[in-house]
């Protein structure tokens, strides 16, 4: 696929902070792609500077093979969509919508039945057909991040920047908007950049999903990839459904402050040595029943377990103090009853494992 955006080595800092630190990627035109990164990671910094709201101090950005170098914000078509919507209390969906079009500093839109019509269409592309003279403040969460949306799309922007966008809406909402975004996307067929701190958003909205750590970029892959590859024991940490241990690997073994763990599974080249087995993939067994070849196990000390309908978590703890969570889906295995303070062993297939070395 073609790339709309192309960044080469960007530094942006901020006094001793560096909030982008050699930052390149390539993104593809017209799809959906999540940004992905810990809270100070520099997800907002990034978006600002592909926006052209900050300036970095060393580095190049192309949008549609064009640099970006001097050309400010307005003419870059790229439409912004911010967290908490921006819009204008005072007016109308329908003037909200038409304001981005009017008042535009390059080229705004004058004629009246234009307006009205590219504002209509933009209306019924989003959901909001009805509500157009509803005033924003008499509109539900979701339909205010629609006319936000809508009021960049009105502009037609070659790329739409999204920051948490569905950060403000309540969980079931946002769980309904994430297909909606994509379908809007899918419609009017441009580039989004959606940045969100949630690995469960990013992963089920983006063709392509970008983790940002420190102000680079660790891994780009699709969801599934991210999921079950991650490129990093950070990246592991941050996706937040790997317990991960820190040691280092002797023969066989992978020595961890927590016990000896057969080596199995997919081995990567990393700084940072680790070994990283997935929630979901660890069985609660009774300690002292023998282990079938493949298995690696840990004895760990039952802590507490959340219940949610469809999965029960449960928390443990080694003796060295690591913390481990193992993740029962209810509709594959019954509920565990464990033991206040009981001792279990926690066991694996080897082969599920991740090996950082
Ligand atoms: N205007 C500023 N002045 C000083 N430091 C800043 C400024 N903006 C960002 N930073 C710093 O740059 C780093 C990246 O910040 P940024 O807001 O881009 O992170 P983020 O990933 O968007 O975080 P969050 O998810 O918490 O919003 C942080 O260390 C932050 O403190």
């Amino acid at each position: 696929m073609t790339p709309v955006l192309e960044l080469n080595n960007l530094v942006k800092t901020f006094g001793a902070s560096r909030a982008l630190d050699g930052l390149s990627l390539s993104l593809p035109d017209n799809s959906y792609i999540s940004l992905l990164g810990p809270s100070g990671s520099g997800k907002t910094t990034l978006l600002r500077v592909i926006a052209g709201f900050e300036r970095c101090e060393a580095g190049s950005i192309r949008f549609g093979g064009r640099s970006m170098q001097d050309v400010a914000p307005h003419r870059r078509g790229i439409g912004f969509v911010f967290q908490n919507f921006a819009l204008f209390p005072h007016l109308s969906v329908r003037d909200n919508i038409a304001f981005g079009l009017t008042n535009r500093e390059l080229a705004p839109v004058t004629n009246a039945g234009e307006i009205a019509d590219r504002v209509q269409a933009m209306i019924a592309l989003v959901g909001l057909t009805g509500l157009e003279d509803r005033a924003v403040t008499q509109i539900s969460g979701g339909q205010k991040q629609r006319v936000a949306l809508a009021r960049t799309l009105v502009t037609e922007p070659k790329m739409v920047l999204l920051d948490e966008p569905l950060g403000a809406l309540d969980a079931n909402l946002r769980a309904r908007m994430r297909n909606e975004l994509r379908e809007i996307r899918e419609r009017c067929g441009v580039a989004f950049l959606h940045v969100t701190g949630s690995e469960t958003e990013a992963l089920a909205m983006g063709d392509v999903v970008l983790v940002l750590d420190r102000g680079r970029i660790a891994q780009t892959g699709n969801s599934d990839s991210i999921y079950n590859r991650p490129a990093s024991s950070d990246v592991a940490r941050f996706l937040n459904c790997y317990n991960l241990f820190s040691g280092r690997i002797d023969g066989e073994s992978f020595v961890a402050p927590a016990g000896r763990l057969p080596l199995g599974g997919l081995r990567q080249t990393a700084a940072t040595p680790a070994y990283a087995i997935r929630h979901d993939r660890i069985a609660i067994r009774p300690t002292g029943t023998g282990l079938g070849g493949d298995e690696a196990a840990i004895e760990a000390q039952f802590l507490a377990e959340e219940y949610t309908g469809s999965a029960v978590y449960s928390f443990f703890t080694t003796e060295d103090g690591t913390l481990l969570e193992v993740e029962t889906h209810l509709s594959k295995d019954t509920r565990p009853v464990l033991e206040p303070q009981g001792r279990y062993a926690l066991v694996w297939n080897k082969e599920h494992a991740l090996v950082y070395a």
